[in-house]
């Protein structure tokens, strides 16, 4: 590829004219107002971009001045100007597709859609403070906290999240590569713009952007979150500590740290009991967290469901707008799918309408959890595909998830580079290349442990009826089991295994009842990777993020491998 100069409008074509040559190797970019510059680089390759003149983001994410240049590394992305820049990328011989494109009307009405979860914001905060309103019942107790029975694996939640100052909350929903992430990333990164605090929730387990692979999260956004860095990769998360103190909480309401449970599996339909109760749990912590934060109760949440959208996949998905108390569908480019959801929504109303009029002669009301509510029916609204997502296939998903676990435990790689003269000067003066040094942000470090050490449990299903269950066997109910592996049926195949290192909070519970759900609900303390087993010595190496002790030696497997 060439340089090359595209889609130029009149004031930033003459901004370009002013600027010195671009060098050797490099594409220079004139984007008009509402254009985007699309960029497929492939595996193991990297380039620059400079913002040389004007403004532009990365989904959402705002571009580093001049003297900062992005580096991009194996990605797809897209970088959009509102009014016009000029934009210099190195390496491009080797870059997959580089072009401009004036076709963006999907980010048009995906910001269009900000500004009226903006509007529904101001609107909870209002309500919030002055009470009353249309979202909730005013005469209603205020909800009680989420009790194990509201863990019940039926898509209600119960408690948590006042209803009258209660914020938009979105599910984006499409297929496979339909620019759902993409999406869930633009909309956050408005929203902590202007200053909103949105929790965002990713509940596709075949590639977390909010943890490793294998596991569905809620996260609150925070600005260092949203950097064009960060959104250059497939997730955007800060990295890795599994230590008690800074692990996702399974219990604190007022916690930000992230909730994040381990699925254990790449395919979000190999155990649709343990999702179901998994999007339940997430739903109720939502509702705990947000509880008592009016701010971040009337900022909402934005949730990125997975690209499984048939059988079971649609399903999750009507187990979602429940469990989450969904206000907002957003349906990317699928008619039928938006066409299916319609119906349901419509159907859903006029039961409804229905039970509203049974309760009037004395029946009762639809119970959310252990409170009757009015519902509200989402709104359903269906968004365009944007023309420059564009499909990853299989080794392209596998290198991005590689990535993914690799970012946890080193973190980013920093770049760093002794500012000379030239570089620090007005943005007039042609930077002079920086010849970076890198390095990870984290190191981690190798933990030996013995096999008596630890515990490792795999979660399975179980189908069997309970009535052929024996009466004692409480957690037998549960259609989830936890099979705890012998030391003796410890191998070399759980080498490369990520482990999910329980929260002690969780361990302890389960200690004291012996219900597998509060071990695989209650949240992981972060994850390590068995490096090595060594049988005839009874011990294994255990890669973690960060030095010192685990959390806890309950480690959960799963069916996801990850090898240097
Ligand atoms: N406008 C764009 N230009 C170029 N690439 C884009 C654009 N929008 C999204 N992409 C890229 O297209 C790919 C698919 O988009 P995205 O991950 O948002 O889809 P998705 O629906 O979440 O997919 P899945 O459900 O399979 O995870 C990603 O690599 C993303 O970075």
């Amino acid at each position: 590829m060439s340089s090359s100069s595209s889609a130029t409008s009149s004031g930033i074509g003459n901004a370009a004219a002013n600027l010195p040559p671009p060098s050797d190797g490099v594409s220079r970019h004139s984007l008009s107002p509402e254009s985007e510059l699309r960029i497929e680089i492939p595996n193991g390759v990297s380039c620059t971009v400079t913002l040389r003149r004007g403004t532009a983001e990365l989904f959402g994410a705002e571009l580093p001045p001049v003297d900062r240049p992005l580096r991009l590394t194996s990605t797809k992305v897209a970088i959009y100007t509102w009014h016009g820049c000029v934009l210099d990328v190195t390496n491009v011989d080797r870059l997959d597709i580089l072009y401009a494109s004036d076709e963006t009307d999907a980010n048009v009405a995906y910001v269009n859609t900000h500004a009226q979860l903006e509007a529904m914001r101001d609107d909870a905060l209002a309500r919030g403070v002055g009470g009353g309103g249309r979202g909730g019942d005013d005469d209603a107790a205020p909800p009680p906290p989420p009790t194990d029975d509201d863990d019940d694996d039926d898509g209600k939640c119960g408690g948590g999240g006042d209803d009258r100052g209660r914020g938009p909350r979105v599910l984006l929903c499409g297929p496979a590569d339909s620019g759902k992430s993409s999406l869930a990333r633009i909309l956050v990164a408005y929203a902590v713009k202007l200053g909103r605090t949105p929790l965002l929730v990713d509940i596709d387990p075949s590639q977390n952007m909010l943890s490793v692979p294998g596991t569905l999260a809620v996260s609150s956004v925070t600005p260092d979150m949203v950097t064009p860095e960060s959104y250059g990769t497939s997730s955007v998360m800060t990295g890795g500590t599994p230590s008690s103190s800074s692990s996702s909480s399974s219990s604190s309401s007022s916690s930000a740290m992230p909730l994040v449970l381990w699925y254990g599996s790449l395919d979000p339909t190999a155990h649709p009991d343990l999702y179901k109760a998994q999007l339940t749990r997430l739903g109720s912590a939502i509702d705990e967290r947000l509880s008592g934060d009016a701010d971040a109760n009337a900022s909402g949440i934005v949730v990125n469901a997975s690209g499984t959208i048939e059988d079971v996949g649609y399903q999750y998905l009507l187990h979602a707008i429940d469990a989450f108390r969904i206000g907002v569908i957003l349906v990317l480019g699928h008619d039928r799918l938006y066409s299916m959801l319609g119906t349901h929504l419509k159907k859903a109303l006029e039961e409804e309408g229905k039970e509203k009029s049974t309760t009037m002669m004395g029946g009762v009301g639809r119970r959310r959890g252990t409170t009757t509510t009015t519902t509200t029916m989402p709104k359903l609204i269906k968004l365009p595909r944007s023309g420059g997502v564009s499909e990853r296939d299989q080794s392209f998903r596998r290198s991005c998830r590689s990535r993914d676990v690799r970012r946890y435990f080193y973190g980013d790689v920093v770049f760093s580079s002794a500012p000379t003269r030239s570089d620090v000067s007005s943005s007039s003066v042609v930077p002079v290349p920086p010849v970076p040094t890198s390095r990870h942000r984290f190191s981690p470090c190798l933990i030996e442990a013995s096999f008596s050490d630890v515990r490792l449990h795999r979660l399975a299903s179980v189908s069997l009826s309970a009535s052929l269950l024996p009466i004692s066997a409480k957690q037998s109910t549960d259609p989830i089991q936890l099979v705890t592996i012998p030391t003796s049926e410890i191998t070399t195949r759980y080498q490369h295994a990520v482990l999910a290192v329980c929260h002690p909070g969780a361990v302890g519970r389960y200690e004291r009842s012996g219900v597998a759900r509060d071990l695989y609900l209650g949240g992981v303390a972060g994850f390590v990777v068995v490096e090595k087993v060594d049988v005839d010595a009874g011990s294994m190496s255990l890669l973690s993020p960060c030095a010192g002790s685990l959390p806890s030696f309950h480690l959960l497997v799963g069916d996801v491998f990850w090898m240097e």
